[in-house]
């Protein structure tokens, strides 16, 4: 993993060389595990499989929305009512999303593609160009989907209703041009310094386009995408004691889960998503709020650039 330094740059590029450039040892450490179960002929596909990968991707990567309102903190002075307001307002927004599961879900379902496309697209910061960070961001559904189409045309249409295999279609349709833009994208990376992120995320797009397609999302939301928010947010909240963050991380994760499931349990749901279809969706409400935090901070941070931010955007 690269240090999370900041790299002075010319005052017109908005782009920092190297940054952004942020991968573990433990993805690639996960990426070689997953490419021998899948030369073994493990079958990752099978519902046992899926439930595993659910679990993964449920509890490892749920956790790095839960500092979104420590983070709010750090950025605006909140008294009592403010921070009742935050949370009161993140909750609000997820919860209207788990309402849209449960009256309009394919409006849902195109919602929440979208959503991911724009916030996936923010983990390439070494992009200078918005639609190419966007086209990045949708690459990792469209790689699932080219790859193992019948598979996520079945769990769109799960999570919300028949007519979402149409989506999958369209996402199939435009999955070369997204590939082909990420692929430039990645070249850019790698030119630019973000080496790291760039040969991991183009291993991640090879697994998500080879391996089922549950498997390969675990890979790229826990072991890349999280870990690079976990480590920004934990550069913000270094003071933070660590049974205070861990405590954070579990407690908030737990409350989406049990929310999730109060609603579920007490709401008049049309139709009983299998499990994996639920942890999309619950993944889905939340992300929705954490976009718009996680978009609101950026904006702030770059409209008043302190040194706080040189140690945060690297
Ligand atoms: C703070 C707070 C809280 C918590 C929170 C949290 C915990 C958050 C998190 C957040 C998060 C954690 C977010 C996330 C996001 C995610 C995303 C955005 C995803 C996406 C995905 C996708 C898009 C997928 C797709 C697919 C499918 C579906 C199938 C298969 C294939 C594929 C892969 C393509 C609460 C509410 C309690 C309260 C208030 C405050
Ligand atoms: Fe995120």
């Amino acid at each position: 993993m690269t240090a999370l330094t900041y790299h002075p740059t010319s005052p017109r590029r908005r782009a920092h060389p190297g940054r952004g450039d942020v991968v573990y040892p433990a993805y690639w450490i996960a990426a070689t595990a997953l490419i021998g179960a899948a030369l073994l002929g493990v079958p990752l596909g099978q519902p046992a499989a899926v439930a595993g990968a659910t679990l993964v991707f449920i509890g490892g990567g749920l956790p790095h929305g839960a500092y979104d309102i420590a983070l709010l903190r750090r950025s605006v002075a909140l008294g009592r009512s403010g921070m009742g307001l935050a949370v009161g307002g993140y909750a609000a927004i997820a919860l209207l999303m788990v309402v849209l599961w449960m009256t309009v879900p394919l409006v849902a379902l195109v919602l929440f593609l979208a959503v991911a496309s724009v916030h996936f697209g923010e983990d390439w910061q070494m992009l200078e160009e918005p639609l190419l960070r966007f086209a990045a961001g949708a690459a990792v559904i469209a790689a699932a989907t080219i790859g193992h189409p019948a598979e996520v045309s079945a769990l769109f249409v799960a999570m919300s209703d028949p007519r979402a295999a149409v989506i999958a279609q369209i996402i199939t349709a435009a999955a070369p041009v997204a590939l082909l833009v990420t692929a430039i994208g990645i070249a850019a990376a790698w030119r630019d310094g973000s080496r790291h992120w760039a040969a991991a995320m183009a291993l991640c797009f090879a697994l998500l386009l080879v391996l089922p397609p549950v498997a390969g999302f675990a890979l790229f939301f826990v072991f890349l995408h999280s870990p690079r928010h976990l480590a920004q947010t934990r550069v913000v909240l270094r003071d933070m004691t660590l049974g205070r963050w861990l405590g954070t991380g579990a407690l908030l994760s737990s409350l989406a889960i049990l929310g999730w499931c109060t609603v579920r349990a007490i709401a008049p749901w049309r139709f009983e998503p299998i499990i994996v279809a639920q942890a999309f969706q619950l993944l889905a409400s939340v992300a929705v709020p954490h976009l718009m935090l996680s978009r609101w901070l950026e904006g702030r941070l770059s409209a008043a650039p302190s040194s706080e931010e040189k140690t945060l955007t690297a």
